[in-house]
C-alpha cells in the first residue's frame, strides 16, 4: 500500500559537493521512479545545458513575474543569480501519487522545509573541505571569483547540516545514490507502517 501523495525529496548541499553528478548518476538508473522537477534561474546556460531539461533560463525580469504571481515553490539569489522551483509542477506530481526529486541550495530547501515539512531532505556532504574545493575549481566551469564566493557560501551551508533528515557522503557518486535510494525506500516503508497503524487504530475505537 502506497500513501495516496508521492513524496517531496530535496537533495541539497554545498556548490560544488557533486548535487548535479548524482543527481544525474540516480536518474540514468533503471529502478528509479522520481519525477526530477527541473528549475527556473536566470544565470546564462553552460555549455551543453538545454532549456527545459537543465533549467528553464530566464531573463531577471521574467523570474520576478514568476514571484510576484507566486509561482515558485521557493527561491534564492544565489552567488548572483535567481533559482527557483516552479510550484505547479511539484503540486502536481505530487499529487498523481509519484515522487518528486528536487535538487537545490540551502536557502531554498530550508523554505520548502517550512512549506512541507513532511518532504524528505537530504544534505549531500563532502569528504573534507579541501576535496570541495578540489571539486569546484577542477569542474572549470566558473571565474575564480565565483569560487571564491561560492566556497564562502559552502562553508556557512555547512553549519545548516542539521536541520536536514539526513546527511549521505558523496565520497563515490554510485554509494551516494544507492544510499539516497536506500533512505527513500526506508521512508515509502516508514510511512506506510505508520498510515496501517493509524487505520488499525481508528478502526477499533
Ligand atoms: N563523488 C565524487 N568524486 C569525485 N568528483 C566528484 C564526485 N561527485 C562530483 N564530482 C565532481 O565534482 C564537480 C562538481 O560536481 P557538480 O557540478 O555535480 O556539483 P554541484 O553540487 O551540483 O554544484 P553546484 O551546486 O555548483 O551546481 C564535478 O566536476 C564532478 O564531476
Ligand atoms: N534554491 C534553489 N536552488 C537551486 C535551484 N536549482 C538549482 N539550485 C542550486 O543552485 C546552485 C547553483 O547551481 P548551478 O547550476 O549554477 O551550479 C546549486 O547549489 C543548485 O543545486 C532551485 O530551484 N532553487
Amino acid at each position: 500500500m502506497r500513501s495516496e501523495r508521492g513524496l517531496l525529496i530535496v537533495l541539497s548541499g554545498p556548490s560544488g559537493v557533486g548535487k548535479g553528478t548524482v543527481r544525474k548518476a540516480l536518474f540514468n538508473q533503471e529502478d528509479i521512479q522520481f519525477q526530477y522537477s527541473v528549475s527556473a534561474t536566470t544565470r546564462n546556460p553552460r555549455e551543453g545545458e538545454v532549456n527545459g531539461v537543465d533549467y528553464f533560463f530566464k531573463m531577471r525580469e521574467e523570474f520576478e513575474r514568476m514571484i510576484a504571481n507566486n509561482e515558485l515553490l521557493e527561491w534564492a539569489e544565489f552567488v548572483g543569480n535567481y533559482y527557483g522551483t516552479p510550484i505547479a509542477y511539484v503540486e502536481q506530481t505530487l499529487q498523481q501519487g509519484k515522487d518528486v526529486f528536487l535538487e537545490i541550495e540551502v536557502q531554498g530547501a530550508l523554505q520548502v522545509k517550512k512549506a512541507f515539512p513532511e518532504g524528505v531532505f537530504i544534505f549531500l556532504a563532502p569528504p573534507s573541505l579541501s576535496e570541495l574545493k578540489s571539486r569546484i575549481v577542477g569542474r572549470g566551469t566558473e571565474t575564480e571569483d565565483v569560487i571564491h564566493n561560492r566556497l564562502t557560501v559552502a562553508k556557512e551551508e555547512i553549519e545548516m547540516m542539521d536541520a536536514y533528515d539526513y546527511v549521505v557522503e558523496n565520497d563515490e557518486v554510485q554509494l551516494a545514490c544507492d544510499r539516497i535510494k536506500a533512505i527513500v525506500v526506508g521512508e515509502h516503508c516508514r510511512r506506510e507502517r505508520v498510515a496501517k497503524y493509524y487505520k488499525q487504530m481508528t478502526e477499533v475505537e
